[in-house]
């Protein structure tokens, strides 16, 4: 079994075996040759004819899991009673819970966390609406909003579909950054109804971070929020991935020799972080990019920019790319790159075009869950690949900059998050790799380097200070979060 094991396709196989010496192992045996790993075995029940057994295994999809199922069916020593896909099994109930932070036991608790006692505090607040930084979760919490219509590279599946999603956020944000955040799932694609929902529940928060919402609408509802509302609003999809990209792209010139200007970088996928990561490379000295959406190539000369068709963020991106005008899909134009960067779908890129790039080529394919081309194959051709996939090395996900960036906005109350705080942010991430560790499986650090989100807080933190837009100057984050509550002062 050629394909990477999994514990996304962790199964529990409820055994009945027979009660004999060398049964289990006949069992394990049959795993095994069917290509499987067994992580537990644990013992259910006994009788005198059978044992119970519970047994983990990890395969590579689910026509494994099949294949394994069967192979212990065949034996005459052993049935197979039931099974349990983990990964499911963990979402059972959703992934979060909200938590009380004071005890209610008493009749006094009682009258200071509520009536009467809380509306002394209201009203403080009414009479002047800055002090719900202090007095309300408003200071530590993020809202995670989604219209559920580019959920990863699924697509439009919907808000209900989107949630696990967004609760996977919401705990990336706790865990890096004690940062308090809530899925909010929105039933409506449109964009005047997303703005007017999110504005009328940001009293509430202290940032919005919006995820999974597909292009073009996010640029627009981005820009109105961001233009009404006084807390910072962040897509993911775009600025954090230009980030972690931008972070990765540093190291790894650093370690192939080469300047950002001096570089031929292919762009596929014109979405929310397609164009975000192009104009991050901009910003950081690239001068020369193709941009492919699913009609190919973009630029000046096609159709439908010169039929007016086209729309405006991607004629902004024919006016800033492609300057030869080359026509034709992905495997036309990554002739002569040194940069591929994937952010459209599963294996939009055939891996045999990739050897047409230059010498040290680089490839990011960060399309989730499953990449535009698998990392084994793309090590063939380029010298530096990366993925959004765990279970590889040079893991390219957003979640090594949205937890820091939030929890740095949110310490100094910056009532945003600005060009400058996003590059600072990048290098923070590039940084945490020492130069002497460099190297082509590691040019970005894991998503469980517990340094990462620190960093990028205290650049973000540092950066709004610099900038004059700072309107809190402590930093409350970490030591708060670790402490599990954070008091008001
Ligand atoms: N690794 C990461 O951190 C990370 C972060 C953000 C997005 N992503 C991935 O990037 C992909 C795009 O996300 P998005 O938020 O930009 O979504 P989006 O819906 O805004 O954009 C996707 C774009 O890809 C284009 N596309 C699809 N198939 C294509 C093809 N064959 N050739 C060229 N273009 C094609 C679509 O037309 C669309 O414009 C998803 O797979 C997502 O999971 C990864
Ligand atoms: O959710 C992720 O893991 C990354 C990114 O936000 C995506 O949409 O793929
Ligand atoms: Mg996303």
């Amino acid at each position: 079994m050629s394909a990477t094991l999994s514990a996304q396709y962790s199964l529990t196989i409820r055994v009945e075996i027979d009660h004999r010496p060398g049964m289990l192992g006949q069992v394990a045996t049959a795993i095994g040759h069917a290509g499987g790993t067994i992580g537990a075995v644990d013992l259910v029940d006994v009788t005198d004819a059978h044992t119970l057994r519970d047994i983990t295994v990890d395969a590579a999809d689910q026509d494994h899991w099949q294949g394994i199922l069967e192979a212990i069916e065949a034996l005459p020593s052993a049935h197979v009673v039931d099974t349990t896909d983990r990964t499911f099994l963990l979402h059972m109930g959703g992934k979060i819970e909200q938590r009380n932070k004071v005890p209610i036991a008493t009749r006094d608790d009682l009258s200071m966390a509520y009536t009467p006692g809380v509306a002394r505090v209201c009203s403080a607040i009414a009479a002047d609406r800055d002090k719900a930084f202090q007095y309300t979760i408003k200071r530590n919490t993020v809202a995670v909003v989604s219209d559920g219509t580019a959920v990863l590279g699924l697509g439009d599946i919907g808000p209900e579909a989107a949630m696990p999603v967004m609760e996977g956020k919401a705990m990336l944000f706790k865990e890096f950054a004690g940062v308090d955040a809530f899925p909010i799932c929105l039933a409506t694609k449109d964009p005047d109804e997303i703005v007017a929902t999110v504005r009328a529940i940001a009293p509430g928060f202290g940032g919005i971070n919006l995820e999974d919402i597909s292009a073009p609408r996010c640029f627009e509802i981005e820009e109105r929020l961001k233009a009404d509302l006084d807390i910072p609003v962040f897509h993911d999809d775009q600025h954090g991935t230009a980030i972690v990209t931008l972070a990765a792209l540093l190291n790894a010139t650093r370690l192939i020799g080469k300047e950002m200007v001096a570089l031929r970088v292919v762009v596929v996928g014109l979405g929310a972080a397609g164009v975000a990561v192009t104009k991050i490379l901009l910003e950081a000295g690239v001068e020369h990019v193709i941009g492919c959406d699913s009609r190919g190539a973009v630029h000046t000369e096609r159709g439908d920019y010169l039929d007016g068709s086209m729309t405006p963020i991607k004629r902004w991106y024919a006016e800033h790319s492609n300057p030869e005008r080359r026509d034709g899909g992905p495997a036309d134009v990554v002739d002569g790159a040194d940069l591929f960067v994937g952010l459209s779908g599963a294996r939009v890129m055939p891996p045999e075009a990739l050897a047409r790039m230059n010498r040290d080529a680089m490839v990011f394919a960060m399309a989730n869950p499953t990449p535009e081309v698998s990392p084994e194959e793309a090590a063939r051709y380029a010298r530096i690949v990366a993925t959004g996939r765990s279970d590889y090395p040079n893991q390219i996900n957003n979640v090594l900059a949205f937890p820091g960036i939030f929890r740095g906005a949110l310490d100094v109350r910056s009532p945003q998050i600005t060009e400058e705080m996003k590059l600072a942010a990048a290098r923070a991430i590039a940084a945490i790799v020492a130069e002497n560790e460099l190297r082509e499986d590691y040019i970005i650090p894991s998503v469980f380097n517990r340094d990462v989100a620190p960093a990028v807080a205290s650049a973000v933190a540092e950066e709004a200070r610099r900038a004059g837009i700072a309107t809190a100057g402590e930093q409350i984050g970490f030591a708060a979060a670790d402490a599990g509550r954070i008091h008001a002062i």
